[in-house]
């Protein structure tokens, strides 16, 4: 794997001022934003690639405002959002549009997914240790429901877990659902 680190930059936002930072491995520019002020013991947010979600402020899933919970959050407290490039849980845009196509005719997440020929979560996340360790950073609170993003992390001691609960809706309550009951997602 190649991964090259660019120079870092002020990123002044809606929530308070961060720095930002890409990590490119191969072909994918990921990135991450981080408070000025980095306590002993940060908050830090992996947070997977969800252009609906995220940028569109689609309603289908929790992502969104997830996200924003987490600028806040760690706007206030300090800490890090470790932006990773694995849009749709790995399979990226295009096919996540055609799994919402299935979706749409009445199969699940993780149906869609099958239906595509894709397993349910592709995502990797051994990139995370590794901005961490750059930073010199070895525990952290850690803000997510997803016990695989719990056990994915080599060497780095996760002193407190912060759930990012978002309510309910028509539109994201089956995907909640199968979060919870097939995924294991502490909701
Ligand atoms: N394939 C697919 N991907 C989806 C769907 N809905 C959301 N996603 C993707 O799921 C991923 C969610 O990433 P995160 O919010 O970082 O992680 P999480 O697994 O929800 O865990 P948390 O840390 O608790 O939020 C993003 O890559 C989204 O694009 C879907 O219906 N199908
Ligand atoms: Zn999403």
């Amino acid at each position: 794997m190649s991964l090259q680190i660019s120079n870092i930059a002020k990123l002044p936002t809606q929530y308070g001022n961060f720095k930002i930072q890409s990590f490119k491995e191969n072909e994918l520019e990921h990135f991450i934003i981080f408070t000025e002020e980095l306590p002993l013991i940060p908050f830090i947010r992996i947070h997977s690639e969800c252009l609906t979600g995220d940028v569109f402020k689609s309603i289908k899933c929790d992502c969104g405002e997830q996200l924003d919970f987490a600028m806040k959050k760690i706007a206030k407290e300090g800490g890090m959002i470790i932006y990773l490039r694995q849009e749709g849980r790995g399979i990226g845009l295009f096919n996540k549009v055609n799994a919402y196509a299935f979706q749409d005719h009445g199969f699940n997440t993780i149906e869609a997914n099958e239906k595509l020929g894709f397993e349910a979560d592709l995502r990797k996340f051994d990139l995370v240790p590794k901005i961490l360790k750059e930073f010199k950073i070895d525990k952290i609170k850690l803000m997510t429901n997803n016990p695989r993003k719990l056990s994915a992390l080599e060497d780095i001691e996760i002193v407190e877990r912060i759930p990012v609960l978002i309510s309910s809706c028509e539109y994201n309550y089956e995907y909640l659902k199968v979060k919870k009951e097939e995924l294991g997602h502490l909701l």
